[in-house]
């Protein structure tokens, strides 16, 4: 996108017209194009003083390069030019041909020596390529590719002497396409400033989902990195401009987590009119909730998870379940073999989740996806303690949401919006989604993005059963591009996953393609941070891009403050964000957990902090089935950290790791590193 930016806004029209010609005719006469040899199927244009590289099959032309005619013009490009035979390698789809090559090994070296830069930098080279005056000095001293990628100037400066010094190959474009567009139209008005580069990532499915059944309620599934998002925050834009508008209508658009707020908000910002922003609320289901019941009474301080473990760990040392003395025992010994972490999911999930009012409801509830099947006893014995726990309960958000459910349902009065968009909705319990689906003035106004393979929780009731607005049916549509991770950290990722009873798991579609992931395997505790270290400074320059294009994703706050200080001692300037308060243009590396990230993408992701203590092996289980049910869990979540890479990823495996979605990880699919 940067070379068609860069390309003389005076010639535009000409190339336009030729990008037109080959789409009707990809193989004109002989002296306009020539056939690259020895790049598969690569073939160049002249336009004036300009090479467009280009490869075609029978509906797509991909513009891999248009370079100013110079000695590096066919830099990355085997072999030199030849005439083109008459081609056969026309006849793919899209997807066919993403899906064909075969992965490349990353080739991890133990050190990285720094580099000089191929030619130095000079006031007429940042001159030449526009860099503003107060950038010039700080790049001015920059000797080397290390320092370059440091060099304290914004992003976009950087990208554009890194541009200028490395150019991509044209083995690499191909690889990593910037975004596919349906006309050479989108292109021209993205020249013109009329459209941002952004704007354009739709492909054909997506922008049909942006349209789609407008009148909901409507729902969009797909895996990791398929565009559900992205399509999300278009269907915004195409909701206030829908025949029929009034101009008054007001979105609502929910996030999973804090941290996503802030993204979302900032692209909505460049879709949007100034307008149209002011009638977009971005928020997560929590806020609203808290907003509801803020407007009915005061709110007191919220107990934490932590806080409220330590609450019912104590409430257990002395509750006394009720009953003739026999029928305690027995009530007691039901207790036993539940674990404080499992009650209180129990809690939250299905008695709170689920909007449950009494033990005839419990009793009659179904909880598939708990593992342990409970008896009536022992769910007499859960809910006395549960009756208990949430008598000295100070604030809970899982209280919370149950309670704005209500108020929001005996009020017809209160505020509504004329469209709910719910963003990871696979996520969001049923007493979440019922909110959702009341908050809303109408069942049409709905439309929600979800992918089961990310649903951290057990989900396996209907989305109607939470609320009768939520019918989908006939109104559930697939995207299965992933624009997001390259096909090999797609595919190492997705073979983490163990199909749930009655799910079948479809892996998506790779746009782009890179290094097989680095899996270090024996690695001890104290030396994760010196690994780390070194992927980052060798995968950043490998992508000619910041450190802090990294982050490395853990299981809890405690491991992850420990890494991001040993990353420091190894010169690698990082910082750990607890979720809520991340900060998406520091310049260091990021240090998050698992749970923080979801939803988020980062260039290259490495996931460490695996020590045993993180999750669950069978022996602290006395139910199989219980286990089961938490191996599940960590595998989802590690399926979402994992699929947060873009371009390059690592997983860092300790010694006599016994992670159940480690334990029996394909090795095909790494590079695989010994550390002892
Ligand atoms: N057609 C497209 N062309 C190029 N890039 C795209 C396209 N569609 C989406 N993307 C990019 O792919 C990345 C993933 O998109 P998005 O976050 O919307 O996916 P998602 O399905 O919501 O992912 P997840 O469920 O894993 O959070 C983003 O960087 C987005 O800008």
């Amino acid at each position: 996108m940067r070379e068609i930016a860069a390309f003389p806004s005076d010639r535009a029209a000409l190339l336009w017209d030729k990008i037109d010609g080959l789409v009707s005719d990809p193989l004109p006469d002989g002296k306009v194009k020539k056939k690259l040899k020895g790049a598969d199927g690569v073939y160049r244009m002249r336009v004036t003083d300009h090479r467009v590289f280009y490869r075609f099959g029978e509906d797509w032309i991909s513009l891999l390069g248009i370079r100013r005619r110079a000695e590096d013009t066919y830099d990355g490009v085997p072999g030199e030019t030849v005439d083109a035979p008459a081609s056969d390698d026309g006849d793919d789809n899209l997807d066919a041909l993403i899906a064909a090559a075969q992965p490349k090994v990353f080739q991890f070296e133990m050190t990285v020596a720094e580099t000089a830069l191929p030619e130095p930098i000079t006031r007429e080279l940042l001159r030449e390529i526009g860099v503003p005056v107060s950038a010039v000095p700080t790049l001015l001293r920059c000797k080397t590719e290390e320092a370059l990628l440091e060099a304290p100037v914004p992003p976009d400066v950087l990208g554009r002497v890194v541009d200028r010094l490395f150019p991509p190959t044209i083995e690499r474009l191909d690889q990593q396409p910037d975004l596919v567009v349906l006309s050479t139209r989108d292109l021209v008005r993205f020249k013109e400033g009329d459209l941002l580069g952004f704007l354009l990532r739709l492909d054909e499915d997506q922008l049909k989902l942006t349209q789609w059944a407008l009148t909901g309620p409507t729902m969009v599934r797909g895996g990791a990195g398929t565009g559900k998002s992205t399509v999300a925050l278009y269907r915004v834009k195409a909701l206030l401009e829908r025949p029929g508008a009034t101009g008054a209508e007001r979105v609502l658009f929910t996030t999973y987590t804090r941290s996503l707020l802030t993204v979302t908000q900032q692209l909505l910002e460049q879709l949007l009119t100034s307008d149209q922003l002011r009638r977009v609320e971005v928020a997560t289901c929590d806020q609203i909730a808290w907003r509801i019941v803020g407007n009915a009474r005061k709110i007191g301080p919220l107990e934490s998870s932590n806080d409220a473990l330590r609450r019912l760990a104590k409430l257990r040392e002395k509750h006394a379940p009720g009953g003739s003395a026999f029928e305690a025992k027995l009530r007691a010994r039901a207790l036993e073999r539940l674990t404080d972490v499992w009650l209180l999911e129990e809690f939250e999930w299905i008695i709170e989740g689920r909007g449950l009012t009494s033990l005839a409801q419990y009793q009659a509830a179904a909880r598939p996806g708990r593992g342990l099947p409970l008896n009536e006893r022992a769910r007499a014995a859960v809910w006395e303690l549960y009756e208990a726990f949430s008598k000295g309960a100070g604030e809970r958000y899982s209280a919370l949401r149950r309670e704005a459910l209500k108020l929001l349902a005996e009020d017809a009065q209160a505020v509504r919006y004329d469209y709910v968009v719910v963003d990871e909705a696979q996520d969001l319990s049923p007493v979440s989604l019922a909110l959702m689906a009341e908050v809303c003035k109408t069942a049409e106004g709905l439309f929600f993005a979800a992918d089961n393979k990310q649903s951290l929780y057990s989900r396996n009731y209907t989305w109607s059963s939470a609320h009768p607005r939520l019918q989908f049916r006939g109104r559930t549509a697939l995207l299965s591009r992933n624009y997001r991770s390259t096909r090999e950290i797609d595919r190492a990722a997705f073979s983490v996953l163990v199909a749930d009873e009655g799910e079948e798991l479809v892996a998506s579609n790779s746009v782009h393609e890179g290094p097989l992931p680095v899996l270090v395997r024996d690695i001890d505790a104290d030396r994760q941070a010196e690994w780390i270290a070194r992927f980052v400074r060798q995968m950043a320059r490998h992508l000619h891009l910041k450190a802090s294009a990294a982050a490395v994703l853990v299981p809890g706050a405690a491991v992850g403050e420990t890494i991001a200080k040993e990353l420091q001692g190894q010169g690698v300037d990082a910082r750990f964000f607890p979720g809520r308060d991340l900060d998406l243009k520091a310049d260091v590396v990021r240090v998050l957990t698992l749970h923080a990230a979801k939803g988020l993408e980062f260039p290259i992701v490495i996931v460490a902090g695996l020590e045993s203590g993180a999750w669950p092996v069978p022996e602290d289980f006395e139910e199989p089935d219980l286990f089961a049910e938490r191996a599940r869990h960590e595998r989802r979540v590690l399926y979402v950290g994992l699929t947060r890479a873009m371009r390059g990823l690592m997983l860092l495996v300790p010694q006599g790791c016994r992670h159940p979605a480690v334990v029996d990880l394909d090795l095909n699919h790494w590079h695989v590193e010994t550390a002892l």
